[in-house]
């Protein structure tokens, strides 16, 4: 008993100098101590982790913490992406394994690593397979101005319906695969695996050496085990399947095309019809922009899944939500649909759609005051330090970016928090727009490959939308009180809006009543 006692005497005497010495030398001795910040956050990244557990809105947390200690914040340091920049991934990237061989290439650290598997994703995304995604994508935009036609007068909630439809996108263009989300009118249940995943990491992943661990343990990671077999299936099932479907154009169920599917062979000659083709191609053919293991291959998958839904879905909610609020922008750009197509939807093709401007200053103004992904990405500083402005940050410190705050900030943007497209069109110039700092898509070696399918299919969406429909709420005083935007990851993938309501007529059929309720999913609802 007495050794016992001892024992634990000298436990506590050793943890208790250990960690007040580590405390000095965060508080006082550590090159960033010069850095303003609160406290608790020089002390330790759990400090971080309960500031984006509070309510899921780190971005609200880091609006608070710059506005009372200034633009470098000890936590949270804004620095520069692009082609030049020095940084690389920070520790944040290691959060599911620090072994480059078993992780996606999205989260890959390894400069050199990340820089070779990435050709196999910009292959997926040329402009060859963009304009094999194109019909695919309109087919997609179909079905959904079908549901919204069949629903007319019944209320939408256009939160979900964008999901739907991205999430059906993406099966498409990432699995060669149709989820019938549009069709059904229902989740596939994997999307609330989506959320409940990125919930976990936008808290944990603070500490990316707490969820590497978890990781580790077995059990530990059960509740995620269902979604990433889902994911590891539609690998399997791909692997399996003959070049010949390709013929059948649109996704089939391979299973019912080719019975024995597990008996064919890849046809790796084939030109790959969808983005995990093209990764498994480079596996099996062992090019070297191939992911480097199996369990890496499916990493990826779980990438194609949530970055190919999740962000595009939250920027189109986003979208619908400030139309609704602006109905004169709504006019205006139901007015240059018009002229461009004056014969109405069924005059409507891509190609017309995409010379209209207007359209991407709209998705570009969305998209600046509601990021997809709010936080940027974490970034750790080249050994020599990084010179900003006046500022000098030391060699390899863990620095990120508050891409909301930066895009809202009145330095930068006139009238920062309102909603002009304009800014984006003739006031470019006027207003500096161009050099202003703009990055939702990330820069440099790291910036979104998903980008023009993304574009696409919220030009597509948007388009088709507006030239049918007029949006607004379906209650105008709720709109304020219901704004709340949740951002679950900050620095990549994911997040919700919350609950708006939105009515739409149509201006070629003007008797058509829809309504939408663009409310929050998966997430507790905030007025
Ligand atoms: C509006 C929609 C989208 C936005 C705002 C967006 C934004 C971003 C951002 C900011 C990054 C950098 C993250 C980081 O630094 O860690 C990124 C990376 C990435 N995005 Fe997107 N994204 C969108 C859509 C898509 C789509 C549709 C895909 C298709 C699969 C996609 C796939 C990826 C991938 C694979 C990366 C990692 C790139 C790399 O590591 O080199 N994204 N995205």
């Amino acid at each position: 008993m007495q050794a016992l006692g001892r024992v634990a005497l000298l436990t506590t005497l050793f943890n208790t100098s250990l960690n007040t010495s580590i405390s000095i030398y965060r508080l006082f001795v550590h090159r960033l101590h010069p850095f303003p910040g609160p406290f608790a956050c020089k002390l330790t990244r759990f400090y971080s982790a309960f500031l984006a557990a509070k309510n899921i809105q780190y971005n609200v947390e880091l609006k608070r913490l710059h506005k009372q200690y200034g633009d470098f914040v000890r936590t949270a340091l804004p620095l520069s992406y692009g082609p030049q920049t020095g940084c690389r991934r920070s520790t944040w990237y290691g959060h599911v394994d620090v072994d480059d061989t078993k992780i996606c290439m999205a989260l890959s650290h390894d400069f050199n690593d990340h820089r070779r598997r990435r050709r196999a994703w910009d292959r997926a995304f040329s402009i060859i397979s963009l304009s094999v995604y194109e019909p695919r994508v309109i087919a997609q935009a179909k079905k959904l101005m079908a549901q919204v036609e069949a629903n007319q007068g019944k209320p939408l909630d256009a939160t979900t319906w964008s999901m739907l439809f991205t999430f059906d996108i993406m099966g498409d263009i990432g699995f060669g695969k149709n989820f019938g989300n549009l069709t059904t009118g229902k989740a596939h249940p994997a999307i609330s695996a989506i959320r409940d995943n990125m919930r976990v990491i936008a808290v944990v992943s603070h500490l990316p050496w707490l969820l590497n661990m978890l990781g580790k343990i077995p059990g530990a990671a059960a509740g995620y085990q269902g979604f990433f077999k889902w994911c590891t299936d539609q690998v399997e099932t791909k692997r399996k399947v003959l070049s010949p479907r390709y013929a059948f154009g649109l996704a089939v169920d391979e299973t019912s095309v080719y019975p024995d599917a597990t008996q064919q062979s890849w046809d790796h000659d084939e030109y790959p019809q969808d983005i995990i083709s093209w990764i498994l191609k480079a596996f099996i053919d062992n090019d070297v922009s191939a992911p480097p293991s199996e369990p890496a291959l499916h990493d990826d998958s779980r990438v194609v899944v949530i970055a190919g839904s999740d962000t595009t879905a939250l920027a189109l909610a986003s979208i619908i939500y400030f139309l609704a609020k602006h109905p004169q922008i709504l006019q205006k750009l139901q007015a240059e649909l018009d002229n461009a197509m004056p014969n109405g939807p069924r005059s409507w093709t891509y190609d017309k759609a995409k010379t209209i401007c207007y359209i991407d200053d709209i998705i570009h103004e969305s998209l600046r005051l509601r990021p997809s992904v709010s936080g940027g990405g974490y970034r750790v500083t080249p050994a020599e330090g990084l010179q900003i402005d006046e500022v000098f940050i030391p060699g390899d410190v863990n620095v990120f970016v508050p891409q909301q705050l930066i895009q809202t900030d009145e330095r930068y943007y006139k009238f920062s928090k309102e909603f002009i497209p304009e800014r984006w069109g003739e006031k470019k110039v006027e207003w500096g727009t161009d050099k202003a700092p703009y990055f939702l898509f990330s820069l440099g070696i790291y910036g979104c490959v998903g980008k023009n399918l993304a574009m696409l299919s919220l030009r597509v969406a948007v388009s088709t939308l507006a030239q049918r429909y007029d949006i607004r709420f379906r209650t105008g005083d709720i709109l304020e009180r219901c704004i709340g935007y949740i951002h679950h990851f900050s620095a990549a993938f994911a997040s919700c809006v919350s609950p708006k309501e939105i009515v739409n007529t149509t201006p070629f059929l003007r008797l058509l009543q829809v309504f939408f309720i663009l409310h929050i999913s998966g997430v507790k609802v905030r007025t």
